[in-house]
């Protein structure tokens, strides 16, 4: 039989197909075949119907005894016949029976073999029909399983963190966004803390990062920390965080001005000192929210907090309430690396920078400008971030590991008294103050001036929320030069702590987040005490010779104290860190019980697993004994 004088047998759909077929013309077997269609489902199915002679006795393939057959001599096996042919084709392709059977031949008047084949539908054929659809269900299910686990590796090639995205994007499915607006109301706080995340860059989008922060509130941030069980289960860890204002990515610099700076600009003619930092981890976008917007290499001046900030000195000095005032108006930029300081307006000039008995500090020889226009500030605020980043390569940023410090200054002519000054200030990349414990020892200094630089600024704000707390302004060159900003009760500080929202960042932007938030809760917890210091106030009549290098014996002091508030920092947080994985382990270590409670679990894997676990546990406690016998050792003195 060929294939071509069988009328009715559709074109073979695939190579496969071709191959089974040529294998039967080649006369391998004797089977013989024909083919019908079975309607199942109201689709036609092609078949191949296997034409053989009964044995005896055997049982059908659909286990059906051979004496329910009985009405035929010769049973009809249909075997699906398309691309996936079944085993039991080749099977019966491959292997030619004993004896050949003999081909039925249709007599006159009696009923075709098609005829006989609907015939034989009544019970038989049903069954072939269900077990047919069964099977095509079957391959069905395994051709779409197949296609999602194809889709989904497609995926995992693609994204290797989809199955995080997947989650994230669940949970946020859940929430009601209800995200800061332009006109929502400013509040006026002495201290404000508020959170901005950037957009994805390009490289975190190449290296396919996921976005892991929700800004869902105007003053709630959600951070998904992709976490990984040790049974390789990923599943996310969600912390919340509040905070005066979330910025989220999407919100531009005049509105994180809006709500930051802005409200702190009247400070300056009130007789107050105004503060704004930008904190956080390099790239996480601190210049180009005091600095202003890059487009390319250019840094656009005039929407950077900077900028903004000096055009509304001028408008404040324009209005009528202050124009008869006389204001005269300054600027200086200068940067603190450790323990040195450079003047960006004069070639990065090396800098002193002194203190007097009554603890007022100068920096001594500090260019300052006479501005009366915003053009000329801006000018400036280019000079100074031209000097700032000349001669760095972006591998290779001193300016990450530098606070560069931009001041607008008020004085009355003719006065050298301060009535107000707003010094803005780019921070370090506090990932650096990170940096002790690796690297060269040019690293490690860096990253312990850094690290000693934010605490202590830390504690000076706190200090500043107290009213009448200790100032620990010693403890770094950047607190001492800003020591007038952290005194007096007009003074007003805003902290705009920067994240960016890839996964690869999420420990340092939760170490930003958690410094932030510390700066926040002491605020919000600590009740201010009415008993004010009786502050220092700057006399503008001192001279420059009455100041002083600081006293060896006091720097120590500031030191120590600076370090107990700092190992009491760290202690308090490896605490928090042992609770938290304490939970954790147990629910790991009730996991891997439960497991090796079931039959035929692997030994192999549990026996890893939970020497893992141990190990992790015993490193989390080895770390946070340390901390405490370290602080013990202070305390001790
Ligand atoms: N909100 C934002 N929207 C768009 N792009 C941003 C945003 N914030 C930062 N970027 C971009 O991210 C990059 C890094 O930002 P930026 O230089 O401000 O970081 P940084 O924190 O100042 O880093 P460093 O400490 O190294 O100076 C820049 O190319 C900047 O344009």
């Amino acid at each position: 039989m060929k294939e071509k004088n069988h009328p009715e047998r559709p074109k073979p759909p695939t190579t496969m197909f071709k191959s089974s077929w040529s294998e039967a013309l080649r006369g391998r077997c004797e089977v013989r075949m024909a083919e019908s269609r079975i309607l199942i489902g109201g689709k036609m199915f092609p078949y191949l119907i296997e034409e053989t002679k009964r044995p005896s006795k055997p049982s059908s393939p659909m286990g059906r005894s051979s004496d329910d057959n009985s009405r035929n001599t010769s049973s009809f096996v249909p075997v699906r016949l398309n691309n996936n042919s079944s085993p039991r084709l080749h099977a019966s392709l491959g292997s030619p029976p004993s004896s050949p059977p003999k081909s039925p031949t249709p007599k006159k008047g009696t009923r075709s073999r098609r005829d006989s084949v609907y015939d034989y539908k009544s019970e038989a054929a049903k069954k072939v029909e269900m077990i047919a659809r069964n099977r095509d269900e079957r391959r069905q299910r395994q051709a779409d399983e197949k296609a999602i686990k194809d889709q989904l590796m497609h995926l995992e090639q693609h994204n290797p963190y989809w199955e995080f995205e997947q989650m994230i994007n669940e949970f946020r499915n859940g929430l009601d966004f209800r995200p800061l607006r332009e006109n929502d109301p400013v509040v006026e706080n002495q201290i404000t803390v508020c959170v901005r995340k950037r957009p994805l860059n390009d490289k975190e989008e190449r290296r396919k990062e996921v976005d892991v922060m929700t800004v869902n509130t105007k003053n709630q941030l959600i951070v998904h920390e992709p976490k990984q069980k040790v049974d390789l289960t990923k599943y996310l860890e969600n912390q919340h965080f509040r905070f005066d204002y979330v910025f989220d990515d999407t919100c531009t610099n005049d509105i994180v001005y809006k709500f930051t700076a802005k409200p702190l600009v009247k400070t300056i003619f009130e007789g107050g000192m105004a503060t704004c930092f930008a904190y956080g981890q390099t790239g996480s976008g601190k210049t180009h929210t005091m600095g202003g917007e890059f487009r390319g290499r250019q840094q656009n001046f005039k929407n950077g907090i900077y900028g903004l900030v000096a055009m509304d000195v001028f408008k404040y000095l324009n209005h009528p309430k202050y124009s008869k005032m006389n204001y005269i108006v300054s600027a200086s930029f200068f940067e603190i690396y450790g323990k040195l300081v450079f003047d960006l307006l004069a070639k990065k000039q090396r800098l002193r920078v002194l203190e007097d008995g009554k603890q007022q500090v100068q920096v001594v020889g500090l260019t300052e400008k006479v501005v009366t226009k915003v053009e000329d500030v801006l000018e400036l605020i280019q000079k100074g971030s031209l000097e700032r980043t000349s001669g760095q390569t972006s591998a290779n940023s001193n300016s990450s590991r530098s606070h560069a410090v931009f001041q607008i200054i008020l004085r009355k002519a003719g006065s050298r008294h301060i009535e107000g000054k707003f010094s803005l200030i780019d921070l370090a990349g506090n990932e650096r103050g990170a940096d002790t414990s690796k690297s060269n020892r040019q690293t490690r200094i860096e990253g312990a001036d850094i690290n000693k630089s934010l605490l202590a600024l830390k504690e000076c704000i706190r200090a500043l929320g107290r009213k009448g707390a200790h100032l620990p302004f010693r403890g770094s060159k950047l607190t001492q030069v800003l020591r007038d900003s952290f005194i007096g009760e007009k003074s007003r500080t805003c902290m705009i702590a920067l994240i960016s929202p890839g996964n690869f960042s999420v420990d340092h932007s939760l170490n930003t987040l958690r410094y932030a938030d510390r700066v926040k809760e002491l605020i919000a917890t600590d009740s201010p005490d009415d008993d004010l210091n009786d502050e220092v106030m700057i006399n503008d009549e001192d001279s420059i010779e009455d100041f002083a290098e600081v006293d060896e014996e006091m720097l120590k002091d500031e030191e120590r104290r600076l370090n107990v508030s700092s190992m009491e920092w760290e202690v308090l947080e490896s605490n928090k860190h042992v609770i938290e994985s304490c939970v954790y382990f147990h629910r790991v270590a009730c996991d891997l019980y439960k497991a090796s409670q079931k039959n035929g679990f692997d030994k192999n894997q549990y026996a890893t697993n939970w020497k893992n676990l141990l190990s992790e546990m015993i490193d989390i406690q080895k770390e946070a004994l340390m901390k405490v016998n370290e602080f013990c050792n202070i305390l001790d003195g």
